[in-house]
């Protein structure tokens, strides 16, 4: 089973570095591992943030194991040249459309929530996030109106098929937690959003076990720290769930926390952190790897198949945390390397 092993950019390497060091602890027969440049660590070796020789990887990988992608050196390049055009490509790439968000607290830190310790207490949640589609991936550009002014625009928009195939994997989800789901859309104003809607209602047919909500954009934001034990599955579009998903790992204690994997049909996945490359301590040794650490299980689990050693992960991690390991994120001092020192000696 080939895993390729996509460190990018900032504290992409270091975090990358500490799930590697899980996995090899763990001594799995037969997964192998090609490393390969991504984003602006690419741009600068060789010219592209998704260089042919990337893509090759990753198109023969059983799954991706991915870091992050940004680097303010590169944020005034051509927008195909940037950095984030990476994990955009691979994701459209490979057809990775539906990207799994879980969200739920470890007791231990309930304390570092930016919400009270009994409100975040009951969060088990999971975002499922579409991530082929949305005005991420519409007609873009620069323009001048009629009046001589410089426009900018991003054109959003959904077909039906794009909305059904994640509306069902977000029924699917739900059906195999709690059995609800909640779409989360902004229909009042949009018709990408109406169409979601739509859709969402007929997929719902077939899922009868399942109770379906909606929501609109604004309030589920309000709700998430509200009360964000209500939610059990939420499927949402692209940038909506980027947005929430952000909020949602400070309901839970930080954004260092949120593992996610994103899924195509065919049990291919890439594995990686929510946040982004965090230039502002890149090199410093403070980067929390637990979210790397937990895609690393995701990945085992989802793509591999490996249901027993993703569980040995996560357990690891949940004993690190109740022994007291915390990166400055978390409230403490420990940095990236005595983190993963951490759960590695509580596999
Ligand atoms: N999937 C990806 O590769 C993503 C890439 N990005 C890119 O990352 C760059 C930085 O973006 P930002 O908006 O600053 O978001 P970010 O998620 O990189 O950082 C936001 C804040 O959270 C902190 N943070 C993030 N991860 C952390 C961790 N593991 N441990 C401790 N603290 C952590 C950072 O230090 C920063 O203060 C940009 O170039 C952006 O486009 C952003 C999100 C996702
Ligand atoms: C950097 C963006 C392309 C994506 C993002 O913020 C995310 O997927 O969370
Ligand atoms: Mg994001």
């Amino acid at each position: 089973m080939l895993i390729a092993l996509f460190p990018g950019d900032g504290i992409g390497p270091e975090i990358v570095a500490q799930a590697k060091r899980v996995l090899d602890a763990l001594a799995i027969d037969g997964l192998t591992y090609e490393e390969g440049l991504v984003g602006g660590a690419a741009y600068k070796a060789v010219g592209h943030p998704l260089p042919p020789e990337t893509l090759d990887i990753a198109k023969r990988a059983d799954a991706i194991l991915f870091g992050a992608v940004g680097d303010p050196d590169c944020d005034s390049l051509e927008r195909h040249l940037r950095p984030e055009q990476a994990i955009l490509g691979l994701r459209k790439e490979l057809g990775l459309f539906s990207n799994l968000r879980p969200a739920k607290v470890f007791p231990e830190l309930a304390h570092e929530s930016a919400l009270k310790p009994e409100v975040a207490g009951s969060i088990d949640l999971l975002i499922v996030r579409e991530t082929n589609g949305d005005v991420y991936f519409g007609e873009k550009g620069f323009r001048t109106t009629a009046d001589g002014l410089r426009e900018g625009y991003d054109i959003m928009s959904y077909n039906e098929a794009e909305v059904r195939r994640i509306a069902h994997a977000g029924f699917q989800a739900a059906r195999a937690r709690r059995g609800k789901l909640c779409s989360v859309d902004k229909a009042n104003v949009l018709e990408t959003s109406q169409l979601w809607r739509d859709v969402v209602i007929e997929v719902s047919a077939e899922y009868p076990d399942v109770a379906l909500t909606h929501m609109y954009v604004d309030n589920a934001a309000m709700q998430l720290v509200r009360n964000p034990g209500q939610f059990d599955v939420i499927v949402t579009g692209n940038l909506f769930g980027d947005i929430l998903s952000d909020q949602a790992s400070m309901c839970v204690g930080s954004i260092g926390m949120l593992a996610s994997a994103t899924l195509n049909g065919s049990g291919q996945g890439l594995y990686e952190p929510i946040h982004g490359s965090a230039p502002d301590i890149a090199g410093q040794g403070k980067a929390n790897p637990l979210a790397t650490i937990l895609s690393a299980a995701m990945m085992l689990r989802y793509s591999l198949n490996l249901s027993d050693p993703a569980d040995r992960i996560e357990a690891a991690v949940a004993k690190a945390l109740a022994d007291g390991a915390r990166s400055p994120d978390l409230g403490g001092t420990m940095n990236t390397v005595e983190m993963g020192d951490a759960v590695l000696a509580a596999l």
